[in-house]
């Protein structure tokens, strides 16, 4: 008789047919534990997936006990008065641990914590911090307003990434996060969807007139500010939620107004935002959630002093930061911030995006313009849309115009000097598919979500891994194969390193000059080096 097979999750061993059959047998408990629907087969109405079972009450298909505890919920919703939400407290500064739960929505089976362990290994989940919550599995299971659930439905977000499945539960349980995932994850939804509960909530319970905002979303560039904003417009729509975008380059006077007339959160730059504040009276007193979005570079850069003094005006805010790239320094000033912080990482934190191939070319500087012209000339290798990364404000419009010279194909320039109008039509041209190259400096290098873009081309390296890390990130979004072709020479010799490192993780090739540059002394780089130095011995 064969041996009882342990049924944890954890273990190693594979069940056998026996075990297999019973398996198949027990009732999916979450949705996470239920496969793809196939062609022809039953979906979710819930979630998607495949629809093992009918739902007794209503006769849908569902795929397990979580989704029609969802889908009962919905109904009962529907045909109740809408219940008044649980009022918010504030509690005392540093006793976050307080966190209010919803008794309106029905309780979910929970899974024990070694069930809750695999299921974040599996989805690439790393943890740190005390009493997190569980990963919720879709976005109709953590008391979201209906709304909302339905704007996600027609945004095309049937499922919440990993990034969104630990952030949303965490966040709606008040507490601050730091949270590291690769580009392209899902990082912007996973904020913006506590922000819009928070706020719809909060307004349905506030009696006065007073509609000063909620909720701040910082963001580097105006380019990104601009973006999160429409994305928080379609995912707020129909509920009571109004934006304001604060960047410069656009008048002051009709923000205030805005801001004025009643709004639930401002997305801005650090720059722009300290310049309302200090011209004008806006009332931050209601401000309980406050996002860091590239918070590596609000707080490493330039702009820290302006971000902390945005953060030094609100009162006790909760605290959500987000980047792919997140080092030991930014992770101390951000515990600076927050009492019981919840540290999230998901995939491959500070190394670009392993959808991304990586091919990194020697070349000279002065052969720059012609390699890009072989590349754009070739069907093989080029694949627009496509977006050229240079270092300077000068460089990007004198490569824009020398290229569309030399192909007769419109290339067009975005960076910091030209005006928020032209910057903003000139996006607009590039996103609606109107030309198909832009050469940009770093203002899209990070946080833009250039759907189509599945090619990248670093002409000049960034000044650091880190931005490295994001502008290859332009090639791919949710998961999709991208390129990103990076040339380098010995200007870029103070990169040499870390590159390499980052390319032999990726199993991508390393030029011969790289691996044999004494910058890359002392890492093992396989054959490329073997190779130079053995041929050096010969000589
Ligand atoms: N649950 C979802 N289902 C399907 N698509 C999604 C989902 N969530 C987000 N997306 C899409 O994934 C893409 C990438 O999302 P987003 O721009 O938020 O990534 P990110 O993690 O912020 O990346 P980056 O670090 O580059 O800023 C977007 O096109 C977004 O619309």
């Amino acid at each position: 008789m064969g041996q009882v097979e342990n049924d944890s999750a954890d273990n190693l061993v594979a069940p056998s047919d026996a075990s297999k059959e019973l398996e198949d047998l027990r009732v999916k408990e979450r949705c996470i534990e239920q496969r793809e629907a196939l062609p022809g087969e039953p979906r979710c109405v819930i979630c998607g997936r495949y629809g093992e079972y009918i739902c007794d009450q209503t006769d849908d298909d569902i795929c397990s006990v979580e989704c029609k505890t969802s889908l009962l919920a919905r109904i009962a919703a529907k045909t109740k008065p809408p219940v008044k939400a649980p009022v918010r407290v504030d509690v005392p500064f540093g006793d976050e641990s307080f966190c209010v739960r919803d008794n309106n929505f029905p309780d979910i089976p929970s899974l024990r914590a070694s069930q809750i362990a695999s299921l974040r290994t599996k989805l690439d989940i790393c943890v740190k911090g005390e009493a997190i919550p569980d990963p919720v599995m879709c976005f109709s299971s953590c008391g979201l307003p209906e709304k909302l659930v339905h704007n996600l439905e027609t945004a095309g977000y049937t499922m919440p990434t990993p990034v969104q499945m630990q952030v949303i539960s965490a966040s709606l349980s008040d507490r601050s996060l730091l949270v590291s995932a690769d580009t392209g994850s899902g990082k912007t939804v996973s904020f913006l969807v506590p922000i819009i509960a928070h706020c719809s909530r909060g307004r349905s319970e506030q009696c006065t007139s007073k509609r000063g905002p909620l909720a701040i979303v910082l963001a580097p560039t105006r380019e990104l500010c601009l973006q999160v904003e429409e994305q928080a417009k379609v995912l707020g729509k129909g509920l009571p939620f109004k934006t304001a975008l604060v960047v410069g380059g656009d008048p002051l006077a009709q923000q205030i107004y805005r801001i004025e007339n009643g709004i639930e959160l401002i997305v801005g730059t650090p720059g722009r935002l300290i310049d309302l504040l200090m011209k004008h009276n806006v009332d931050l007193d209601d401000v309980s959630v406050f996002v860091l979005d590239e918070v590596d570079c609000l707080l490493e850069r330039g702009f820290r002093d302006q971000a902390m003094q945005i953060f030094r005006a609100l009162s006790r805010p909760q605290v959500m930061m987000f980047s792919a790239t997140i080092h030991s320094e930014v992770e101390k000033l951000s515990n600076s911030m927050a009492n019981n912080m919840i540290h999230i990482s998901c995939g491959n934190p500070n190394r670009p995006n392993k959808s991304v191939k990586q091919v990194v070319i020697w070349v000279e500087t002065k052969q720059k313009k012609q390699k890009i012209l072989e590349i754009m000339k070739s069907k093989q290798h080029f694949k627009p849309p496509a977006v050229i990364f240079v270092s300077s404000r000068v460089g990007a419009d004198l490569l824009s115009e020398a290229l569309t010279a030399a192909i007769g194909l419109e290339v067009i320039s975005i960076h910091g000097e030209k005006t928020m109008k032209e910057r903003r039509e000139r996006l607009r041209r590039f996103l609606t598919g109107e030309v198909s190259v832009v050469v940009c400096t770093g203002v899209l290098g990070r946080g833009m979500d250039l759907l189509k873009v599945c090619q990248v081309i670093l002409f000049d390296m960034p000044n650091s891994i880190d931005e490295y890390v994001h502008q290859v990130g332009r090639a791919s979004r949710m998961g999709e194969e991208g390129k990103a072709i990076v040339f380098v020479n010995e200007e870029d010799r103070k990169l040499f390193r870390e590159l390499a490192q980052v390319l032999k993780t990726a199993g991508a090739p390393i030029p011969r000059e790289l691996a044999s540059s004494n910058y890359t002394s002392g890492i093992s780089l396989g054959i490329d080096r073997k190779r130079k130095l053995s041929s050096r011995a010969r000589s």
